[in-house]
């Protein structure tokens, strides 16, 4: 191989980038290394373009400075044409500059619509090779950038979508909720979610997040009751280089970040009067302007709130702007708590026994009879969330291979508060309820839990066919 290769320390020029030539002319080589050895990291030299796959794998090469012609007498410049293409089919990221005589600017032209960065005429004046180069090395670099950010975005959504459940629930209630969620999920309606803390309003917020045009996209969580006034406009908004004396950089707020995902407002009800305004304007300007500077930026975001404050009582006692509740629940989402949700709550712990069993390599399968009853007859004043605790505790505590009432160590004082039975529950769930109450009663004896129920045999052997008891 013929190729030459020069490293220096940073020259004055001080790019820290490493150039190949391609050139079958060992003058033009000569003196392009001569000059750019003293400006850039590393030169390459190379007489002929066959060399370039091996170069290619050997070096680290940033820009690489092409020659059109190589045969004798040739002068169309196809050659450097298709040593163009072959460069970019290596990688498309690969930043490439034409060396072209003068009056075939046609062909740079054509080059540069085939994907070459730049291109530079023969002879050459140094300085103008150099601001060249320049300007290419900075291409590549931030094109580097650009690729490092794409990796950390494509790791931050799939960690972000790790975290989340998908909605587990049968109950009529959830099963009107899922189906409400699919059609509103496509539109980009702005979604308000309403429910006690623990009901899985962000796991319904991202479902729709997940169901829309947008699931390939940032969905931003932002937990409003965790900013404070000065934090609000700052982060939901951004700030430039030297907007407060903490602002050393500038940097895009959460609104911008979401562009062209879902923003999800959590605990919206807890935000002050002056910080609702400041919401408000934005989302009817649809635009976003940083602290420090003047410029209105649109940002393109579909829109998810939740709260497990009453916001129409706090619309009467003006506590919440009704121009913003307005702007906010196109649709309205009410997730019931736990306790009204009836059966739902042994599918629920069925559900975190397995997760919490694979979690820990523990191999339980069932829950015992009154482990059940303990569980229906809980109030479950932390929802969904406490649930799912009491059952990873359950799991970890638990010596069988089934959870027994002593491993899910529930507080006495939280029961008879809750009969399970919700204040709107379908006739068929409450059905469903009664017939696994008494099996659950009587132990899986149908004899007895049939004469309880005041059935047949074969009436109840046909309810919980129909149930999937
Ligand atoms: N229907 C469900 N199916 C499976 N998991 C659920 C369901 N609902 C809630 N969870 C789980 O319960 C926990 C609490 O849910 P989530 O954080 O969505 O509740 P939340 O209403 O947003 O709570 P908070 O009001 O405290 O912010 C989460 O770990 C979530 O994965």
């Amino acid at each position: 191989m013929n190729d030459r290769k020069e490293s220096s320390p940073l020259g004055a020029g001080g790019l820290n980038t490493t150039v190949l030539i391609i050139d079958d002319d060992e003058d033009i080589l000569l003196s392009a290394r001569l000059f750019l050895k003293q400006q850039v990291k590393q030169v390459i030299t190379c007489k002929s373009p066959k060399e370039i796959n091996v170069l290619l794998s050997k070096n680290e090469v940033d820009i690489i400075l092409l020659d059109m012609n190589y045969q004798k007498g040739a002068s169309d410049g196809r050659e450097g044409l298709y040593w163009l293409e072959h460069i970019l089919s290596i990688d498309k990221d690969y930043v490439v500059i034409l060396m072209t005589a003068f009056g075939n600017v046609e062909l740079a032209v054509k080059a540069i619509k085939k994907g070459a960065t730049d291109f530079i005429l023969k002879p050459w004046e140094n300085e103008k090779l150099f601001a060249t180069i320049s300007a290419a090395s900075k291409l590549r670099e931030s094109n580097r950038k650009v690729k490092k950010l794409e990796k950390i975005h494509k790791s931050l959504q799939k960690d972000m979508t790790r975290g989340f459940e998908h909605i587990v629930g049968e109950a009529d209630v959830i099963r009107n909720l899922q189906n409400t969620l699919l059609k509103v999920a496509p539109t980009d309606a702005n979604v308000l979610i309403l429910g006690e803390n623990g009901t899985g309003k962000q796991v319904f917020a991202y479902e729709i997040h997940g169901n829309s045009q947008r699931k390939n996209q940032v969905f931003m969580h932002v937990d409003l009751g965790s900013l404070n006034e000065n934090l609000f406009e700052s982060e939901l908004f951004g700030y430039v280089k030297g907007a407060f004396t903490d602002a050393k950089e500038d940097k895009p707020g959460r609104f911008e970040l979401a562009d062209g995902g879902t923003i999800f407002l959590d605990e919206i009800g807890n935000l002050t009067l002056p910080l609702q305004a400041k919401l408000l304007s934005v989302l009817q300007n649809r635009t976003v302007t940083r602290l420090g500077e003047s410029k209105e930026r649109k940002v393109n975001v579909r829109l998810i709130t939740a709260t497990n404050m009453p916001l129409n009582e706090m619309v009467s006692k003006n506590t919440f702007r009704q121009d913003l509740l307005f702007r906010i629940n196109t649709v309205e989402l009410l997730l019931p708590p736990l306790r009204k949700r009836g059966t739902d709550i042994l599918l629920l712990a069925n559900h975190f026994m397995q997760v919490f069993s694979s979690k820990y390599h523990k191999e339980l399968r069932s829950l015992s009879t009154q482990a059940k009853n303990v569980l229906l007859n809980y109030s479950w004043p932390g929802n969904v969330r406490e649930l799912q605790h009491v059952l990873e505790r359950a799991v970890i505590m638990s010596d069988g291979n089934e959870i027994t009432e002593q491993d899910l160590q529930l507080s006495p004082q939280r029961f008879a508060q809750n009969n399970a039975i919700p204040d709107e529950m379908a006739l068929g769930d409450m059905e469903k309820l009664m017939v696994q109450k008494a099996i659950d009663k009587h132990k899986g004896n149908i004899s007895k839990a049939a004469a309880d129920l005041g059935l047949t045999r074969a009436a109840l052997y046909r309810r919980i066919e129909k149930f999937g008891i």
